[in-house]
């Protein structure tokens, strides 16, 4: 693997998290691979999950690892091209992502969308600069429209946690105070659609995402409906994508999106996590037997190392 911005890095799905679930076995088979090799990871957002499990990854394969809390500490980075300078950036990406390729081996960032900009976001100038100016291969960490790990760690959970050969998943909208990105939402659907499971996707009418994300996914607007029967109920707040990042007036047929064990039934219930409480989902539901949501961010470690090895793998 040269790159891993996006699920099409993936060649081949089954063989990743096959490796994967060997790596989870055995966490240290690989560390002379990234041995004198550097991972340097950029944060322009908060992060629990994948800054530990990223970490953790790569010492598990040898790698030494800096990071970076990019808003905090850094210069404040222009992306523009042909910009006077004469405002508040102080650097230029062209510089930035050349200098910081001669301290890394692989570079990893997490930088959200605006939110209010939907042509810079899908542009995904933060993520696509890093390529385009680093002379090293670039991790996704979650980017404005994308976060490719999250969805092999939830591609790993389902694969170790389906009890039958193709389970229901349903993806679930339900309820938040706060704009959140399409990006976990738009990388599980293009993950379900790359596996052998019978995939619905549900929220209300409004929350549409993206049709080039979506493709021939079957949308049921009824939630009852979408959920019967389901195996794995992975649940995701968006905010609204034609009236871009906006927050529709929380109304009552809203907050009856949360998710409760009566919805949840027999099906084991999966979130990115952080999640709020009583707002998504019921504190019965996460703390209940059926909440999978503890090893799904624990398989964000494996989902990480089995790319970063690939990449090590590949590097010259
Ligand atoms: N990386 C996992 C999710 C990150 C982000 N969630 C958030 O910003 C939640 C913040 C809050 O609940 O205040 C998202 O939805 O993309
Ligand atoms: N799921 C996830 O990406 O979590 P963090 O935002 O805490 O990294």
């Amino acid at each position: 693997m040269k790159k891993y911005t996006g699920l099409d890095d993936i060649t081949d799905l089954q063989e990743l998290i096959a490796q994967a679930r060997e790596l989870k076995n055995n966490p240290y088979a690989y560390e002379q691979l990234g041995k004198r090799k550097r991972l340097v990871m950029l944060f322009f957002n908060s992060s629990l999950r994948t800054r530990l499990s990223t970490e953790k990854a790569a010492s598990n394969l040898g790698m030494d690892v800096t990071v970076m809390n990019f808003n905090s500490d850094a210069w404040k980075l222009e992306f523009e091209d042909g910009t006077v300078m004469d405002a508040d950036t102080s650097e230029h990406i062209k510089e930035a992502a050349q200098v910081i390729s001669q301290y890394a081996d692989i570079i990893a960032v997490r930088a959200f969308p605006t939110l209010t900009d939907k042509a810079k976001d899908e542009s995904e100038y933060v993520i696509s600069s890093f390529v385009k100016y680093a002379s090293v291969p670039i991790v996704n960490m979650e980017s404005a429209t994308a976060h490719p790990l999250q969805a092999l760690a939830d591609a790993i959970t389902i694969t170790e946690l389906a009890k039958k050969k193709k389970p229901k998943v349903v993806l679930s909208w339900a309820p938040h105070p706060k704009a959140l990105p399409h990006a976990v939402a738009n990388s599980f659907i293009g993950m379900m659609q790359k596996m052998d499971v019978d995939f619905t996707i549900t929220h209300p009418k409004g929350y549409e995402l993206d049709k080039a994300v979506v493709k021939d996914s079957v949308v049921e607007y009824d939630q009852d409906a979408a959920l019967k029967d389901a195996d794995f109920v992975y649940v995701k707040n968006w905010s609204n994508y034609e009236n871009y990042g906006k927050v529709l007036a929380t109304t009552d047929s809203h907050t009856s999106w949360t998710i409760t064990d009566e919805k949840l039934g027999e099906a084991r219930f999966m979130h990115c996590l952080p999640v709020r409480r009583n707002v998504i989902v019921t504190d019965s539901v996460l703390d209940g037997k059926n909440s999978v949501v503890i090893e799904q961010a624990n398989n964000r470690t494996y989902s990480a190392q089995v790319i970063l090895k690939s990449i090590l793998e590949n590097l010259n």
